[in-house]
């Protein structure tokens, strides 16, 4: 992906093929306004049931930007070296802890270099919207893969690629707490709110996104 052109053209496909903005907003890992944007540039059409749940996007065009972090994750030892960078700052957040959660499925990759370099155990989390197709998310929960470690009265750190809208970061905060463990800081390549916590639970980010001249 290298350009918004490339992004449009990809938003168009994804709504040919009936997804709805919000799906289309995931699949390409940009808020929904920046999916509706991108839906509208390409004069592409998503469902009925789909617009009249969207807010018109800004003339201007969207607040947000696209991260492509492809560079990194098709090559194993850049995704290394970028682990360590990741792994060295919850270090220096100073806890014992011995556990690393990833958010599937990104952060999966992410986090299993992460737990290597802080020898830790390594456990991941599905986000609920993974698990929809149709019908109310709210309805659905997430799940922690039996493949990996346990949760319960565990300390743990947190890993993703990006934090959005924080809506997945917020929600896998509160699933570790609800199986019984305790979130203590989580990381990110790119935190595109500029969070310093969620939920009560540190943020870090190796990179910080921030808009300017963005008209209030
Ligand atoms: O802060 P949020 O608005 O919740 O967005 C951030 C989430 O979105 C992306 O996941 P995506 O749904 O694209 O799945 P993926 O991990 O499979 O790429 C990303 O990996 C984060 O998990």
């Amino acid at each position: 992906m290298k350009n918004v052109d490339d992004l449009i053209e990809s938003a168009a496909e994804l709504a040919t093929r009936g997804l709805s903005k919000g799906e289309i907003a995931d699949e390409l890992n940009v808020s929904r306004e920046t999916a509706s944007w991108l839906v509208e540039r390409s004069g592409a059409t998503t469902e009925p049931s789909d617009r009249q749940q969207e807010a018109p996007a800004s003339p201007g065009g969207p607040q947000d930007i696209h991260v492509d972090w492809s560079a990194i994750g098709r090559d194993s030892k850049r995704m290394g070296s970028i682990a360590d960078a990741m792994a060295d700052m919850l270090v220096k957040h100073g806890e014992d802890v011995d556990l690393t959660i990833g958010i599937e499925k990104a952060g999966g990759p992410i986090a299993t270099l992460v737990a290597r370099e802080l020898e830790t155990d390594l456990g991941t989390y599905t986000p609920a919207k993974h698990q929809w197709e149709e019908g109310d998310i709210e309805e659905l929960g997430g799940t922690f893969s039996r493949n990996f470690a346990g949760i319960r009265d565990r300390e743990c750190y947190v890993v993703d690629d990006t934090i959005t809208s924080g809506t997945t970061m917020r929600e896998t905060i509160e699933a570790i707490r609800a199986e019984g463990g305790d979130p203590l800081a989580c990381v990110v390549l790119a935190d595109k709110q500029g969070l310093e916590e969620i939920e009560g639970v540190p943020v870090y980010s190796l990179l910080q996104v921030i808009s300017v001249g963005k008209e209030e």
